[in-house]
């Protein structure tokens, strides 16, 4: 069974939501996708937009749904399970993405063997470049994490995790791209500080990002390396890391993904 044969419901189309049905869309246009939410007006831009089935009913979404995508907020995550556990019936799946809240938090709102996923995507979903974790819960089977698999890895890259390192990974990629998007702004910003024009100052930072990241991400070379190779002695490159190094750069970016990860362990208590 593929991930095309199933019809997603996603319960929440804020932020998150919208960014994994755009995604999934752009990757699987023949899909059947169902959202609810509270907010109407939001789910009318949706069905406008994208063509998706709506509704403020979260078991109607549920109930025309095989992979049923929890995308509320983790604080209200045990009431709205209360409010849709009779929907849950033993033939669907659960997918979790809320931050901090463990898989057996869900399983004990729910009916006793219902099967759980629980994954971290990020934002860059809307653009089919996500970085997603996923783990299984109790009573998922091997082909639940064979289609949440699918469904991440169609908008990105997916890996396997164990459950206890789920607030790292919340803590680097799913948080993270708020702490890269500051960073292209300062880039651009000095860029600007120096005679060129926004638009293309953030063009260009964005690219070097990406480019940046995409070196890693093929060459397989450590960043360390790939640094080195940008830095020419008594160059230009080496100035500026100078000025990185005594600004506390790591320590900085260390303790962002530190901070995230220990919130997200709060939000599990
Ligand atoms: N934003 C991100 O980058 C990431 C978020 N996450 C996780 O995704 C989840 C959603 O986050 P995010 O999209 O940012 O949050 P949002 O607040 O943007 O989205 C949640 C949506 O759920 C709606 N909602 C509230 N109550 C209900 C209900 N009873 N039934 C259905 N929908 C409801 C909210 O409406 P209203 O606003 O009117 O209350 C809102 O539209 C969270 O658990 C978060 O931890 C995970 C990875 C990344
Ligand atoms: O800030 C948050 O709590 C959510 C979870 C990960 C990214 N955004």
């Amino acid at each position: 069974m593929h991930l095309t044969e199933k019809r997603i419901g996603f319960i929440g189309t804020g932020k998150m939501g919208e960014s994994l049905i755009r995604g999934i869309l752009a990757s699987h246009s023949e899909i059947t996708l169902n959202a609810s939410d509270v907010y109407k007006p939001a789910l009318e831009r949706l069905n406008n937009e994208l063509g998706i089935n709506v509704s403020t009913d979260n078991t109607e979404t549920i109930g025309d749904s095989d992979v049923v995508v929890l995308a509320v907020k983790p604080q209200i995550l045990k009431s709205v399970l209360a409010a849709i556990k009779d929907s849950i019936t033993a033939d669907k799946l659960v997918i979790s993405i809320a931050a901090g809240v463990p898989v057996a938090a869900i399983e004990d709102e729910l009916n006793e063997g219902t099967r759980v996923v629980r994954v971290m995507p990020n934002i860059a979903a809307t653009v089919a470049e996500a970085a997603s974790a996923v783990c299984a819960g109790t009573n998922a089977t091997d082909e639940d994490m064979v289609i949440a698999l699918e469904m991440f890895q169609s908008i990105g890259s997916a890996i396997t995790i164990p459950e206890k390192l789920m607030d790292a990974v919340t803590g680097l990629s799913g948080s993270g791209p708020a702490y890269i998007f500051p960073v292209i702004e300062a880039l651009a910003d000095g860029a600007v500080h120096e005679g060129l024009d926004r638009a293309n100052a953030i063009t260009l930072a964005a690219q070097t990002v990406l480019g940046a990241a995409k070196m890693v991400l093929e060459t397989g070379m450590h960043p360390g390396e790939l640094k080195d190779m940008v830095t020419s002695p008594a160059g230009t490159t080496i100035r500026a890391i100078r000025t990185l190094e005594e600004s506390g750069i790591r320590a900085a970016f260390m303790n962002a993904v530190i901070e995230s990860s220990t919130r997200s362990k709060e939000l599990g208590n």
